[in-house]
């Protein structure tokens, strides 16, 4: 799994609030070309192994990440909803997405930072508009208290055990339908 999207998004946060249930608040430093961390998770009773491979957004590592892609099951791609270039710039990475990843490439599009709501810079009907015109699962996270950051890295196991060992011919998981049903959960679950 790789996390790719403008420097600052937050993908380091995310991947270590997914990892270690962790949020270092306070002072940024940018990764340097590329990182990982792995984490097992258990899906409906099967050990699924993530390597997640955190990237880093600078334009100037690009090159270095680009190779990586290739390899790469799924993608999550953060902008961050308090920056509206981080949006714009989602057309180009899902660009560079299709020249370098493989075609049948786990897509995810999140928008972070959705705790700093009095900062917000990008609607969410507009992140979910662009997720929809590319055929993505979209949501909002949160590395700073960890809003659906494990549903997201869940999802993506989920439908990479799928892929793995169900036969072509059995139904489909379906991304779409397995998050929107745990969201509706969790805000049930919030106001009830
Ligand atoms: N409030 C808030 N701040 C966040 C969140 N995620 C990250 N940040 C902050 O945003 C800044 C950048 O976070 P990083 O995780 O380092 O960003 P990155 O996308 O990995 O950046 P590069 O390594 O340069 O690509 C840091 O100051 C974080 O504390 C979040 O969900 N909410």
């Amino acid at each position: 799994v790789m996390l790719l999207g403008d420097s600052g998004v937050g993908k380091t946060c995310f991947l270590l609030q997914f990892k270690d249930g962790a949020f270092l608040s306070g002072t940024f430093i940018a990764t340097v070309g590329i990182d990982f961390r792995n984490k097992v998770v258990v899906v409906d009773g099967v050990k699924v192994k993530l390597q997640i491979w955190d990237t880093a957004g600078q334009e100037r590592f690009r090159s270095v990440t680009h190779a990586y892609y290739r390899d790469a099951q799924a993608l999550l791609l953060l902008y961050d909803i308090t920056s509206r270039m981080s949006f714009d710039n989602i057309r180009a990475w899902l660009t560079e997405i299709h020249e370098y990843a493989q075609k049948d490439v786990v897509i995810m599009l999140l928008g972070n930072k959705a705790d700093v709501s009095s900062e917000r810079a990008v609607r969410t009907e507009d992140g979910a508009s662009l997720a929809r015109e590319y055929g993505v699962p979209f949501m909002e996270t949160s590395a700073k208290t960890g809003m659906n950051v494990e549903l997201a890295f869940l999802a993506i196991a989920k439908e990479l055990k799928q892929r793995a060992m169900q036969p072509l011919d059995e139904p489909h998981f379906q991304i779409h339908d397995y998050i929107e049903s745990q969201k509706k959960k969790s805000s049930c679950c919030a106001f009830s």
